[in-house]
C-alpha cells in the first residue's frame, strides 16, 4: 500500500501491509458514508469516481451509498412505518420511530415525523383533543425512549419540545395513563355472574386488598417508573404461574421487599397467582420429570406462604358434561391409564386414523369445512384452530391450509425484515 504525505508515495518497505479504515459512526455523516463507498466500492481514484454510480455523479456520498444500495433509502423508512401502523399500536410505533431515529440514517426524519404522527398518536387522542398538547405527549414518549437508548432528540428538526419533565406531580405519565384506563361496564358487570367458589376466592382477595391499603411503609430512595408501577399497585395478578421457575417468583418476592421496605412476603403487597399444575409446567432443557417438577412453584420456599384458592368447577366446558368430568381425571391422573402414560380418547373427539396424509387431511376439514366459502370470513376464521405440539406439524399443517385458500398466493418481504405471506385478492 502507498502512504500518504501530502502527496501519495510508494511504500519504503516492501513487505505486504494491511490496512485498515477507521470506524466511522452513522452519526458523522459524510464520513460514515464515505467510509462505507472506501469500503464496497473498488478500484475509485479520486471522491469524484465514488460519487459516481452506474456513470451517474451523485450530490453526495450519502447519494452514491443509497444509490449502491448500501443503506437504507429514506422511502423504506416510511414504508416500514405505513406497513407497521396497519397492525401495531400507537406506542409500538413511537418505539420503532425512535428505533429508526437512533439506528438508521434518516435524512428527513421531519418529514417522516410529520407523516406518522397521527398513528403515533392515536391513543393520546382518545383523552385529548388538542393538538399541541397531543404533539407534546408523543414527543415526550419519544424524547424518554431516545435518552434510554442514549441519544439526544434535540437539533433533528423535530417540533420543539417545551419545557417540562413529563410528569404531574412528580407521577411518571404510565402511571398516570394507566389509572385513567376505564373499566367497561360489561367487565364490572361480570361480577354478579360468579359462582360460589369465584365469588368466595373474590372476597377473600378483596378483603386483603383493603387491608393491606391500611398499611404504610417506610421507603428509602424509590425511583424508575417500573419500581413506582410497582409500589402503587394494590393488587398484583400474575397469571399461569405454572410455567414458570420457582427463582422468577422469588425475585418478584426479593424485589417488593426492597421497593416497599417492608420484610413481608412481597413486601406485604397482595399478590394473585393463576395456575394449574396439570397443565403446562417450567420448561427445563432435557431436565427429568423430577427436575422440572423441582423447577416449578411448589418447591419453593414461598409455596407454603400461599393462600391457596381452589376453582374446581369447570366453567369453560359447561354445555359439555362429559368433557368436564373427563379433564380433571386425566389431570388428578385418576383416568384409566394403558401402561405407564397412555389414556383412552374418547371416539367423539378423534378421528380416524389410516395414514398420515388422509388423517391430516381429514382434520383439515373437520376443522374448517367449506373452507373454500368461508376463508374470507373473519367470525369463521377466527373461531376455530388446529393446535400441534410439534413445529414440523405445525409447518405442514399451514402449507396445506394455504394451499387450499383461494386465490393466488403473494410472498411479500417486509420492510421490518419478517417474511410475511398474505393471500391478496
Ligand atoms: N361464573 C361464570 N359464569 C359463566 N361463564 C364463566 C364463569 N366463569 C368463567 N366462565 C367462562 O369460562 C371460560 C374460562 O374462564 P377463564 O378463562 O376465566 O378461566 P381460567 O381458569 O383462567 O382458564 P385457563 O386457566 O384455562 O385459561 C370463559 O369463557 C369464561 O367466560
Amino acid at each position: 500500500m502507498d502512504t500518504w504525505k501530502k502527496k501519495w508515495q510508494n511504500r519504503k518497505t516492501k513487505r505486504l501491509q494491511i490496512g485498515r479504515l477507521v470506524y466511522a459512526h452513522p452519526a458523522e455523516g459524510q464520513r460514515y458514508y464515505l467510509r462505507g463507498l472506501l469500503s464496497h466500492v473498488r478500484g475509485a481514484t479520486s471522491f469524484d469516481a465514488l460519487k459516481t454510480v452506474n456513470g451517474n455523479p451523485c450530490s453526495s456520498f450519502r447519494e452514491a451509498c443509497e444509490h449502491l444500495g448500501l443503506i437504507e433509502h429514506d422511502r423504506t423508512l416510511d414504508d416500514c412505518m405505513t406497513e407497521a401502523a396497519t397492525f401495531q399500536m400507537p406506542s409500538a410505533l413511537r418505539r420503532l420511530f425512535a428505533t429508526i431515529f437512533v439506528f438508521c440514517e434518516v435524512t428527513e426524519i421531519r418529514q417522516l415525523w410529520d407523516k406518522h404522527l397521527a398513528s403515533m398518536s392515536q391513543d393520546y387522542r382518545r383523552n385529548q383533543s388538542n393538538d399541541a398538547a397531543i404533539e407534546q405527549m408523543v414527543l415526550r414518549d419519544i424524547r424518554d425512549m431516545l435518552q434510554s437508548m442514549g441519544k439526544d432528540i434535540a437539533g433533528y428538526g423535530l417540533p420543539d419540545l417545551l419545557d417540562t419533565d413529563g410528569s404531574d406531580d412528580g407521577e411518571y405519565k404510565e402511571v398516570i395513563e394507566e389509572r385513567e384506563i376505564g373499566v367497561d361496564k360489561e367487565h364490572l358487570d361480570l361480577f354478579s355472574s360468579l359462582n360460589n367458589e369465584q365469588l368466595a376466592g373474590y372476597n377473600d382477595i378483596m378483603d386483603h386488598v383493603m387491608k393491606q391499603k391500611s398499611q404504610i411503609f417506610i421507603v428509602d430512595g424509590l425511583g424508575g417508573t417500573g419500581k413506582t408501577y410497582l409500589y402503587k399497585a394494590s393488587l398484583i395478578i400474575w397469571d399461569e404461574v405454572a410455567m414458570k421457575k420457582h427463582q422468577a417468583v422469588e425475585t418478584l418476592d426479593r424485589s417488593l421487599q426492597d421497593i416497599m421496605g417492608c420484610p413481608l412476603p412481597f413486601g406485604g403487597k397482595v399478590v394473585v397467582f393463576g395456575w394449574d399444575f396439570t397443565k403446562v409446567l417450567p420448561v427445563v432443557t432435557r431436565g427429568t420429570r423430577a427436575q422440572i417438577t423441582d423447577a416449578t412453584l411448589l418447591r419453593s420456599y414461598l409455596w407454603e406462604k400461599i393462600r391457596k384458592i381452589s376453582l374446581t368447577r369447570n366453567m369453560r366446558a359447561q354445555a359439555e358434561t362429559w368433557f368436564s368430568e373427563y379433564l380433571p381425571r386425566i389431570g388428578n391422573g385418576t383416568e384409566e391409564t394403558i401402561g405407564d402414560d397412555y389414556v383412552r380418547l374418547p371416539n367423539g373427539i378423534v378421528i380416524d386414523y389410516t395414514e398420515d396424509e388422509k388423517a391430516m387431511n381429514k382434520l383439515i376439514e373437520d376443522v374448517f369445512p367449506l373452507l373454500h366459502a368461508n376463508a374470507k370470513s373473519r367470525e369463521y376464521m377466527s373461531t376455530r384452530a388446529i393446535l400441534s405440539t410439534k413445529n414440523d406439524h405445525v409447518d405442514d399443517l399451514n402449507d396445506k391450509m394455504i394451499s387450499r385458500f383461494p386465490r393466488e398466493e403473494k410472498i411479500m418481504q417486509s420492510t421490518q425484515r419478517f417474511l410475511v405471506v398474505s393471500m391478496l385478492e
